[in-house]
């Protein structure tokens, strides 16, 4: 089956519009405005945390929303359980986005039971993995879309400044579910390049909607 969205998505830019706790950017109405500003420069759907952001982003932007929660920063964090998950349908989120690594979940819950919850809840799921295994099993228990979000994130996988297209190429070369490449893609080459590799779509978070942390990388370039 292909899905509507999946066409929608098809061989375009998602942009990631978030900010780390503390940031000057963590701010409702800044993040839909960096939505605001992600579709007025082409993307075709943003992915943004928490369900505040996701409802007010759903409200202002006439775009598809994937919506993930993230809560905490170690282990299963990012819309760890299906509570999480629920309460971004109910905000209004087209996709699911939600850690599918092999890692336990809080409240002993599966990813495929975080699946059939968002499924019944009429939302899909883009599953966030760290290796070509953990997107093979994502992609068995009916996630949507596999997205290369936490490789080199989490303890198995490379850590790598550059983006892990090899992973995007043999994660699309096995699944009949779209690829997305996410995680360090930072110029228009890198996602040109990831969309030859394979992906479906390629997300681009960072580079484009985190000046806190591009302000601190050229200050680290002058300082040689
Ligand atoms: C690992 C993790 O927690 N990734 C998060 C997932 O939503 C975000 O912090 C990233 O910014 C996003 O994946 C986009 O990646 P990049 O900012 O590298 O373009």
């Amino acid at each position: 089956m292909t899905l509507p969205l999946a066409d929608a998505l098809k061989g375009r830019l998602i942009v990631s519009c978030q900010a780390p706790p503390g940031d000057p950017m963590r701010h409702t109405d800044t993040l839909v405005r960096m939505t605001l500003a992600a579709r007025a420069g082409g993307a075709a759907a943003v992915r943004v945390n928490d369900p505040e952001v996701v409802a007010a982003a759903v409200a202002a932007v006439d775009l598809p929303v994937i919506g993930l929660w993230k809560d905490g920063d170690s282990g299963v964090f990012i819309t760890p359980t299906v509570r999480h998950a629920l309460a971004l349908v109910d905000a209004g989120a087209a996709v699911v986005a939600a850690d599918a690594t092999a890692r336990p979940r809080p409240d002993g819950s599966t990813f495929a039971d975080l699946v059939e919850a968002v499924h019944e809840a009429g939302a899909l799921v883009m599953a966030d993995v760290s290796t070509f295994e953990e997107g093979r099993e994502a992609a068995e228990q009916g996630a949507d879309l596999v997205g290369t979000t936490l490789s080199g994130y989490v303890p198995g996988s490379p850590v790598q400044t550059a983006p892990d297209l090899a992973l995007v190429a043999d994660l699309a070369a096995a699944l009949t579910v779209p690829v997305i490449a996410e995680g360090r893609i930072a110029t228009p080459a890198q996602a040109a390049a990831a969309l030859a590799a394979g992906a479906h779509s390629v997300v681009v978070g960072t580079a484009i909607t985190a000046p806190t942390a591009l302000t601190a990388s050229f200050v680290k370039g002058l300082d040689g």
